[in-house]
């Protein structure tokens, strides 16, 4: 039975169920479309929160990439995906959509699992062309792939990988289509000479289109007219250097100019390609392209005026209390400086630029730049805070391994969003930091239970320069604990007893020291009597404390915000090592379970990993159960 011919006036998209339905739709069609979408772009996300003015500004991109691709065949790859959601309105997602970033709910990026429309997972970006560039070898060696398309933005063409796969592509020569969405932007206003180049190259938008629809001679010379408008020396753009055929820059947001683009590149191009879309982020939405920064990622708004809902606040902001106290303590110390790759509000660094900004370095997304950039200035006697998210940190492991920790320079990293981090999901989930980091000879390692403890450990990283230091805290609030004046330098390798118990304890590194108290209470009411302890450092190790802890206690557990193979990997390591496990020794360690744990609100994921404080005295009481079965020596507790 055929479809019944929709009525005139049924919006375009209630017709849409996948990218096949749009194929038969007019050009005029597909501009009336991209409105439709727009308009649920908008009233979808202020429902739900997100990334709004990446994905405004590809709402035609996007209607036309599926017009004239024949998707899930050809691979669609987003870089970063934060602004997928036109497409996935267009594949299959519509109704989801109003579960976005939530749990049980759809990613907030492109998923594999999701759909045979998103060929590739993201979230961190730049790694849309290496993608692409495997799936189109994939298809030169006989797999069942069409065209690959990466959709790249200007911010995430600042990152290494990025040319790493350019170069490939160029010397590999085969056909593979990037589309660099250039909206000067990223989520900050870019920086950089790239920034500078697109935006020459972006001032020839006229010629782009006539050369595209010109033939052969004739479109030589619009080219040549180009390059001599925008200056781009020797004929050549960097791309076409790159042996890339490079078309644009094109208006993104001008339907025909786009399908004629598209159209015709497609039919025309069999190498690589690298079209230049020109597109305002956050368009046809007056709140995000007035304050592009502001809309890059959004809370719940009112779609009426824009107004976002502002989050109640019951403590200091994390990143608040770091951008202040750093800022603070370079007033007082000039060798202080900090960096950030292309993050300096979400890192708080932006505090500090507002006033030495001569001292604050924003290098793009260019984190394995970052880090060995801030080797270099403590090679040069600075003190730099190297400002990263534990997440992003990942891709700047091998520079902190071997340009900081092997020759001992005293960088300082600032980890936030370690832990869980809530709607950004398992992409951006600070799982790991405390394992790579622990692990390097010469680093030290901290972890702040609550903001106070983060001033502090400001503080010890200020005066600490005898090798690199770093400090994790988690994304958002802290917990309303009375704050100092100023920063005291910690002891290093000291941690310290909360609460004194008889029966059993646990070792705490980071913010969950707070849901360990609340257990310690809970056992309590039991009749069970806990220590509680806050490690402080996972390295050095208070082996001191671990020891009296052992000695004086029925069993042990440790807990920390992150995966298997941290802090408390450590502790066994050197229970092992130091004997103390031979008579068996009734010890458990609470870390995040060995999987990925999806989108959710922290709390949520924190109680899918079994994290909470009545999770933690279950563990304590089946510790403690077994301790007492075992014979231990009894000693002093030690001075605090
Ligand atoms: C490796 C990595 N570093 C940092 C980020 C944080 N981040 C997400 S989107 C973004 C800006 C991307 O700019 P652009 O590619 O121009 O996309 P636009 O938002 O302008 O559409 C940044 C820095 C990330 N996702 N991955
Ligand atoms: C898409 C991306 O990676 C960033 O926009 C990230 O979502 C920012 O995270 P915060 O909201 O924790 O700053
Ligand atoms: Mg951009």
């Amino acid at each position: 039975m055929t479809n019944p011919t929709p009525r005139p006036d049924t919006p375009l998209l209630d017709r849409v169920c996948c990218p096949a339905d749009i194929k038969a739709f007019s050009d005029d069609d597909l501009k009336r479309l991209a409105d439709e979408v727009r308009s649920e772009v908008i009233s979808v996300v202020a429902e739900t929160g997100g990334h709004l003015g990446s994905s405004l500004g590809v709402v035609e991109l996007t209607v036309a990439l599926h017009a004239v691709f024949n998707t899930p065949t050809d691979k669609l790859i987003w870089d970063v995906g934060h602004q997928c959601y036109p497409h996935k309105i267009l594949t299959g997602r519509r109704e989801a959509m109003r579960t976005l970033r939530q749990q049980n709910g759809i990613s907030g990026f492109t998923k594999r699992s999701e759909s045979d429309y998103d060929p590739f997972g993201a979230a961190h970006s730049s790694t849309s062309i290496s993608a692409a560039l495997g799936f189109a070898m994939g298809r030169e060696l006989g797999q069942p792939v069409g065209d690959t398309i990466a959709v790249i933005g200007d911010g995430s063409i600042t990152a290494g990988m990025a040319y790493e796969a350019l170069n490939h592509a160029g010397h590999l020569n085969k056909r593979v289509f990037v589309i660099l969405n250039d909206n000067d932007m990223s989520i900050a206003p870019p920086v950089g000479a790239l920034a500078r180049y697109l935006l020459n190259l972006s001032s020839s938008a006229p010629f782009a289109t006539l050369e595209a629809s010109l033939p052969g001679p004739l479109r030589d010379g619009a080219r040549r007219a180009r390059q001599l408008v925008t200056g781009t020396s020797g004929g050549a753009t960097l791309f076409e250097e790159l042996g890339f055929t490079y078309v644009g820059p094109v208006d993104g947001h001008d339907m025909p100019s786009l399908l004629q683009t598209l159209r015709a590149t497609r039919a025309r191009t069999t190498g690589p390609v690298l079209i230049h879309v020109v597109t305002k982020k956050g368009k046809g939405y007056a709140p995000a392209e007035n304050a592009p920064d502001k809309y890059h990622g959004v809370n719940k708004f009112d779609p009426v005026t824009g107004e976002q809902k502002k989050s109640v606040a019951n403590a200091p902001n994390y990143t608040k209390v770091f951008g202040q106290t750093l800022t603070d303590e370079a007033a007082r110390d000039p060798r202080i400086c900090a960096i950030t790759a292309a993050m300096p509000s979400g890192t708080g660094v932006d505090i500090m630029q507002k006033r030495f900004p001569n001292r604050v370095f924003d290098v793009g997304i260019a984190e394995q730049h970052a880090v060995t950039f801030a080797a270099g200035l403590a090679g040069a006697g600075m003190k730099p805070f190297c400002a990263i998210y534990s997440s992003f940190l990942q891709r700047g492991y091998d520079q902190i391994a071997h340009d900081v920790a092997l020759q001992n320079l005293p960088v300082r990293f600032v980890i936030d969003r370690a832990g869980l981090v809530g709607a950004d999901g398992a992409t951006h989930a600070g799982a790991f930091d405390v394992g790579f980091l622990t692990a390097l000879p010469n680093m030290t390692v901290m972890a702040a239970a609550d903001e106070a403890e983060l001033v502090h450990m400001i503080a010890t990283a200020v005066a600490y320069d005898d090798g690199p230091i770093a400090f994790r805290f988690p994304r958002g609030e802290g917990t309303g604990v009375e704050m100092p004046d100023r920063g005291r330098v910690l002891e290093l390798g000291r941690g310290r007893v909360i609460r004194e118990g008889t029966d059993v304890a646990i070792l705490s590194f980071g913010a969950h020291l707070h849901e360990s108290l609340q257990a310690a209470k809970l056992l309590e009411a039991e009749g069970v009597s806990v220590t509680v302890a806050d490690a402080r450092f996972s390295r050095p190790l208070d082996t001191d404390l671990i020891d009296q802890l052992v000695k004086n206690h029925a069993a042990l557990v440790t807990i920390e915000q992150g995966a298997m193979g941290g802090f408390g990997a450590h502790v066994m390591h050197y229970l092992a090592n130091s004997g103390q496990l031979d008579g068996g020794l009734a010890l458990r360690v609470m870390t995040l379970p060995d999987r990925f744990i999806e989108q959710a609100s922290p709390e949520q994921m924190y109680a899918d990993a079994g994290m909470r404080a009545e999770d933690i005295a279950a563990t304590v009481k089946g510790a403690l159960a077994r301790g007492r079965m075992m014979p231990r020596a009894s000693a002093k507790p030690r001075a605090v």
